[in-house]
């Protein structure tokens, strides 16, 4: 049985009242049980977000890592520095970090190694763009980036992390995956896992993202691979996040 888990990304957004309103929401909240909530605001949100979410079951997640522990690195955060602030999540590899900041696999895999250096759970964000999928390349580019990221990883390892597909092309268009599409690709990347080790395949959790929102997340929340959701612009509002949680029963 795999926790479900809904992690929400406010990506370069978001603000202290919205961080109130969910410290409010969630605090009298009936949630599903068993259930996992993870918040990512901005980085100068986490220490206010570690207040206002104190009464709730919602955990801390950071967007992103620099792979080093220190230095002379303006305007990077390390991993070790997040745990001291009581994170437990990180987002690695989202295609926007891909596309706009130049990440690479290599990075990713930095990335990820850091982050399980210090006790930091991450969530390796992979997936393909409309072009990719066009031309029938989705499963290669998305293991691929998969294979990149956790080939090298202990069988220990790779039970700490979760995985969030994310088609570029649902990403913030408002244009979701179909169950099935997502289904079809979460199946890919446990089958994939199999090939390693069938008994770790079966408890990593794999997580869908891309315009999933109040109206869509119990039809792909349904769906036997899909464990959770990674949510991007329905994070935006306490409510509309809350029933995607409330979806995950
Ligand atoms: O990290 C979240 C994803 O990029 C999904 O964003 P979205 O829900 O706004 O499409």
């Amino acid at each position: 049985m795999r926790t479900p888990l809904i992690a929400g990304n406010w990506k370069m957004n978001g603000s202290a009242e919205l961080l109130e309103a969910f410290g409010r929401l969630f605090a009298d909240a009936q949630l599903p049980t068993p259930l996992e909530i993870v918040l990512h605001p901005p980085f100068p949100y986490l220490e206010a977000a570690s207040r206002s979410l104190a009464s709730t079951p919602i955990k801390l997640g950071a967007q992103t890592l620099n792979p080093l522990h220190s230095g002379a690195h303006t305007g990077e955060v390390s991993g070790r520095m997040l745990k001291e602030f009581g994170v437990s999540y990180v987002l690695i590899g989202h295609s926007e970090r891909r596309q706009l900041y130049r990440e690479r696999d290599e990075d990713v895999y930095d990335r990820l190694l850091a982050a399980l250096s210090v006790g930091l759970q991450p969530i390796l964000c992979v997936g393909e763009t409309l072009e990719e999928r066009d031309a029938g390349r989705t499963m290669e580019v998305v293991l691929r980036q998969v294979s990149r990221a956790m080939a090298p990883l202990e069988p220990q390892q790779r039970t700490q992390l979760a995985i969030a597909y994310e088609p570029v092309w649902a990403i913030g268009t408002g244009r979701t995956a179909t169950p099935e599409q997502a289904q079809a690709v979460m199946a890919g990347i446990r089958d994939y896992q199999a090939g390693y080790n069938s008994e770790l395949a079966q408890q990593l959790r794999l997580l869908y993202g891309g315009s999933m929102n109040a109206s869509n997340a119990a039809e792909l929340l349904a769906q036997p691979d899909i464990d959770g959701g990674l949510v991007g612009g329905a994070s935006l509002k306490a409510e509309d996040f809350y029933a995607i949680c409330q979806s995950a029963g």
